[in-house]
């Protein structure tokens, strides 16, 4: 089924003889059911959550792009927007000169709404995603331990450096450095969200409606398959464009082993994410509910075969360790922990190759080919001062 990309413009009217809708974007904003078969989405903005799947989600995205020829929003600097600063639009890439508005932005943020939405046209659609507050934080304090200065500091401390942490965090935690947002909360931060508050309160309520307001839907990673069959439904996409490799996994014996004690102390420390992530599973559910149990399971039955088939005819063998990847294939490598990545099987046929390449390629290679083509030069070099 070819895919027709049109911009959904503002104000387009629901066809109530027809039964049919081609309501915008901002019309199906908030509801449970958004009856959009009809439309055609063009602009997405996908916050890129930290160590919640995103990467695999944004190479499904970067895929989605290249091959519509829609145009990403690039940082000007490096690979994020300049993370952890809240965004602004002079963190943009200027528009290519032969395109009249941007696509896609996906690449690490911290969310600011309003200034994304003077970047981005009003006929944009905002998805994000959450992972389970405890195994967000166990991936969040394994990757950034050397990184985070809350973290950095029980580095040189004997014994568990994650133990040492939960059992005093407010000791290595100082909220007045924004370079330890991810320390605390770090879904909230992302969102752009106060994160530095104990508990719930009426603000937060407040901060949870406004989300639901923006976001159009926000993914699961527990529930990837099923997000992606909801992202399949609100952007009107094929099954061959959600085909994708877990990317950005550790090996198994990287992982700490989280015990009850630890769970329950990662979730007090982080108990905004907690209500975060519990807030959205259910909305999510719900709109699982309106998509209807039975075709979800027909969907996911052939979203599963296809990848399955394409994991087969493009992968040689499972996730493998940096020592084993290509260079061209390695993910890049924090100091703390393994980064798995795929190797291509030999003998592919060049149309395949380019297909399957697109599959494994890592976050910064799959950005730094595309920033290329859309620009016709390098990316530009941060300034030093
Ligand atoms: N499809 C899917 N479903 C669920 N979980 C997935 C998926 N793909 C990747 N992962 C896990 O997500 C973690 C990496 O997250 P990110 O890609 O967001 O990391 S990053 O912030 O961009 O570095 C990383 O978690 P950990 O292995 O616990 O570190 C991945 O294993």
């Amino acid at each position: 089924k070819p895919i027709t990309w049109k911009t959904a413009g503002k104000g387009h009217s629901t066809s109530r003889e027809t039964g049919q809708f081609e309501s915008d974007v901002e019309t199906q904003s908030g509801k449970d059911c958004s009856p959009n078969s009809q439309i055609r989405i063009r602009n997405i903005v996908f916050l890129k959550t930290h160590k919640t799947g995103s990467s695999t989600f944004q190479n499904i995205l970067f895929r989605l792009g290249e091959k519509r020829g829609l145009t990403f929003a690039f940082p000007v600097y490096t690979y994020q927007f300049a993370y952890p600063e809240k965004f602004a639009k002079g963190f943009v890439e200027d528009l290519p000169r032969e395109a009249t508005e941007f696509n896609i932005l996906c690449s690490h943020m911290r969310l600011d709404v309003l200034a994304v939405q003077e970047v981005m046209p009003g006929s944009t659609f905002y998805l994000t995603i959450l992972r389970d507050p405890v195994s967000t934080f166990e991936s969040v304090f394994t990757y950034y331990r050397t990184t985070v200065p809350a973290f950095e500091l029980v580095l040189n401390i004997s014994g568990n450096p994650l133990t040492t942490f939960l059992a005093a965090p407010h000791h290595y935690y100082d909220s007045r450095y924004i370079t330890n947002g991810l320390a605390k909360n770090p879904m909230t931060f992302d969102l752009g969200l106060n994160s530095t508050r104990e508990r719930v309160d009426e603000t937060w309520q407040k901060d949870l409606e406004k989300l639901e307001k923006d976001f159009h839907l926000v993914m699961i990673a527990e529930y990837f398959d099923e997000s992606l069959i909801l992202v399949k439904e609100l952007l009107n996409l094929d099954f061959e464009d959600l085909v994708y490799v877990r990317l950005n996994t550790r090996p198994q014996g990287s992982r700490v082993t989280i015990d009850r004690d630890k769970s329950q102390q990662i979730r007090t420390w982080n108990q905004l994410d907690v209500d975060l992530y519990e807030h959205f599973n259910r909305t999510f559910w719900k709109k699982i509910q309106c998509y209807g149990h039975t075709r979800m399971k027909k969907e996911l039955d052939v979203l599963e075969s296809l990848t399955r088939q394409t994991r087969k005819s493009c992968l040689d063998g499972g996730p493998v360790g940096p020592e084993k990847t290509s260079d061209n294939l390695r993910p890049w490598q924090p100091d703390t922990t393994k980064i798995l990545g795929y190797n291509l099987r030999r003998n592919l046929s060049s149309l395949e190759y380019e297909k399957c390449l697109r599959l494994v390629l890592p976050e910064l290679r799959f950005h730094t080919y595309l920033y290329q083509r859309q620009y016709g030069r390098d990316m530009k070099t941060l300034p030093l001062d």
